[in-house]
């Protein structure tokens, strides 16, 4: 079946499910919205909840990139077998979210001082304490969420670009774990391929 990722022209959110999708060779369609255009498209764009990305797999169209990037993992064995394993790398990209869903107030601030003090308290505290846990995990499991190569490596990998790109924070200077699981992620085959491509 024919697929299709809609994204914005960026890594953000998409990133990962780009490297799911150049990692298991399936053939897609990289259809990027410029954010200029993205006012006309939304409406056009077949999208449940007005959000991207999206997934359009044949005639089934799937939402929220967590789940796309579940669904495309299962096909490639990157789903434990185990329910346990299975809930336990599930419960990592959870609080990953929840990391991510406190970076929030930091873009939508508008006061510059007040914008400051929050992205000082993310990184003094907010995001030392989920990341030394986060390398712990790491370092207990052999550099990688779970206890083999899953899904949620690369949806890992892609937060951490984001939050060190639109954070402008530096994460995989301070916590070695994290570099080594976002290089060995880049030198796969297939993604490597596609990082040497891309603008
Ligand atoms: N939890 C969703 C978040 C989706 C989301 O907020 N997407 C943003 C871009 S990263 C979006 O579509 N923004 C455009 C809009 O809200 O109009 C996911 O992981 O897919």
């Amino acid at each position: 079946m024919s697929k299709k990722l809609i994204y914005f022209d960026l890594k953000g959110l998409g990133e990962s499910l780009r490297y799911i999708l150049h990692y298991g060779g399936i053939q897609f369609e990289d259809v990027r919205i410029s954010h200029s255009e993205w006012p006309t498209k939304k409406n056009e764009v077949p999208s449940p909840f007005g959000k991207l990305p999206v997934l359009v797999d044949g005639d089934r169209i799937l939402n929220q990139s967590m789940a796309i990037a579940r669904y495309l993992g299962r096909g490639l064995d990157l789903v434990p077998a185990d329910p346990w394993d299975e809930a336990a790398v599930d419960a990592v990209i959870l609080t990953l979210n929840d990391l991510m869903a406190s970076t929030s107030g930091v873009f939508r601030e508008q006061d510059a001082a007040k914008k400051e003090a929050l992205k000082k308290e993310l990184v003094d505290e907010t995001i030392p304490f989920y990341f030394t846990r986060f390398q712990n995990i790491l370092k207990e499991n052999n550099g990688h969420i779970g206890k083999k190569l899953t899904w949620a490596d690369f949806v890992f990998v892609g937060v951490v670009e984001l939050i060190e790109e639109f954070l402008q924070v530096n994460i995989q200077g301070n916590y070695p774990a994290v570099k080594e699981l976002v290089n060995k992620i880049h030198n796969l085959p297939g993604v490597k391929e596609h990082i040497a491509n891309r603008k």
